[in-house]
């Protein structure tokens, strides 16, 4: 279980996914992008539509349930990207590794990118844009809606802090 949580919102996502954009730049010409979905496919669209790139593919890897890791299972390949030659990998974020590991087996000639990095997980990546404590549980913008929160005031005297 994660000790704490860090908020990403959408206008942090997006900016963090442009200068992801900017440094993978120079690396290219790309030939296609290949997204690991789910949390790979909205950094994806940012990129390439930074990069001039509409050749997306997507390779489907379920690691989590919530919290809970499980062995990584491949529902869906990634065809169009071959053995991954002029491609980019992305993803949101590394935690342990294992998914990017798996996905850069079965693409070893790709560039893997992605926006946050744990430290576990960091050397399995090419480029990152933000190093994010191990224990900390990121929590993306379609993972969370705005709440009331009731005024201190208002709260239960053993509830307040
Ligand atoms: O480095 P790891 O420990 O392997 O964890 C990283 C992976 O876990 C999350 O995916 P998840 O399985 O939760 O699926 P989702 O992208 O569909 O939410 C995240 O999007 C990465 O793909
Ligand atoms: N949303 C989210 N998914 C993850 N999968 C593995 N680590 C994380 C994390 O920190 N946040
Ligand atoms: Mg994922």
């Amino acid at each position: 279980m994660a000790v704490s949580y860090a908020t990403v919102t959408w206008d942090q996502l997006h900016r963090d996914a442009r200068q992801l954009a900017a440094a993978l730049m120079p690396l290219g010409p790309w030939q296609g992008i290949v997204a690991i979905t789910r949390g790979g496919l909205i950094p994806a669209a940012i990129i390439g539509r930074e990069l001039d790139c509409r050749l997306i593919e997507s390779i489907s890897v379920v690691s989590y349930d919530e919290e809970h890791q499980s062995e990584p299972r491949v529902i869906k390949m990634p065809v169009a990207a071959g053995d991954g030659e002029g491609f980019l990998i992305i993803d949101d974020l590394v935690d342990s590794g294992v998914t990017a590991q798996l996905v850069r087996r079965l693409l070893p000639k790709a560039y893997f990118a992605c926006l946050y990095a744990k430290p576990s997980g960091r050397p399995s990546t090419d480029k990152f844009v933000v190093e994010v404590p191990q224990e900390t549980w990121i929590l993306f913008p379609w993972d969370t809606a705005p709440l009331f929160v009731p005024p201190l005031a208002r709260s239960r005297p053993d509830t307040a802090t």
